[in-house]
């Protein structure tokens, strides 16, 4: 994927136009996870909107495998913060219905339902296969909604802070789920996180925004820890406590 020269800003009726995005350029290359981080506000969720198609840019394109992306795509995956399941279907349903949506393939009843539970079972929900949403905590909510982002198989992911609404410890068990996913799955991953940590787990390269408005990319950083890896490992590892503390300062403005 390749961001060129994009700016993106938005008209307030009081202040009139307030720039947002200032002009950002980056290539994302096939199979990387990237993790854009920065100050609350600086709009990294209007960058993976725009990416996802769901808002354009101002200026600059953004391409994939060479073709401008102006609206939403299959090729183009999202999960945000939080899901919406059809609360009156089960959550293989849920994952069914996303895939019976999908004109690219035909598919049998069965042939859908076998892979609605393999993707259900990547994120460890087999068990709760045939369970609405009101009987699943919000963790497994979470869960559902990955399965069936992740089951339509689109090109890139784009993830919206997509562990955000959950407590820490239900955090940490998606985090390494979501790791295991994503090394398991090799597929291009955009992530929007607060969480420095988080980054450094998943990512293979960070991007760190600076403050708006007209916020730009100010570090572009790569992750040098190998894969797979472990909490245990990269808590040893004094780069990584170096890496970490940079972006904590980075993002505090030190
Ligand atoms: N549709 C919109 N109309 C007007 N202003 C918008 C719109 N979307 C975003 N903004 C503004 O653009 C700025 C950046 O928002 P964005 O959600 O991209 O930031 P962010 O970095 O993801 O923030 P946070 O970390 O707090 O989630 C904010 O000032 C926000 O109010």
């Amino acid at each position: 994927m390749k961001i060129e020269g994009i700016t993106k800003g938005f008209n307030d009726r009081k202040k009139g136009f307030q720039p947002v995005v200032g002009t950002t350029d980056v290539d994302i290359h096939e199979g990387e996870f990237i993790t854009i981080i920065g100050p609350s506000g600086c709009g990294k969720s209007t960058i993976l909107k725009m990416i996802a198609g769901l808002e354009s840019a101002d200026e600059g394109t953004i391409r994939l495998a060479g073709r401008p992306i102006d609206a939403p795509s299959r090729e183009l995956g999202i999960v945000f913060q939080q899901h919406v399941l059809l609360p009156w279907m089960s959550a293989r349903q849920n994952v069914i219905f996303a895939l019976e949506t999908d004109p690219r393939t035909k598919r049998s009843k069965q042939e859908l339902a076998s892979l609605a539970d393999e993707y259900l079972d990547l994120v460890n929900l087999s068990h709760a296969a045939d369970r609405r949403p009101h009987q699943l905590s919000g963790g497994m909510q979470q869960r559902v909604g990955i399965a069936r982002a992740f089951a339509l198989e689109p090109q890139v992911m784009l993830l919206d802070e997509p562990l955000g609404a959950l407590d820490a410890l239900t955090r940490h068990e998606l985090q390494l789920q979501l790791l295991d996913l994503c090394e398991k799955q090799k597929r291009t991953f955009i992530m929007v996180t607060h969480d420095v940590d988080e980054a450094l787990l998943l990512s293979d390269r960070i991007l760190v925004m600076g403050a708006g408005p007209s916020a730009r990319i100010v570090h572009d950083i790569s992750v040098p820890f190998s894969r797979p890896r472990e909490v245990e490992n990269l808590d040893q590892d004094p780069a990584y406590h170096e890496l970490r503390h940079f972006l904590l300062n980075s993002l505090t403005g030190h």
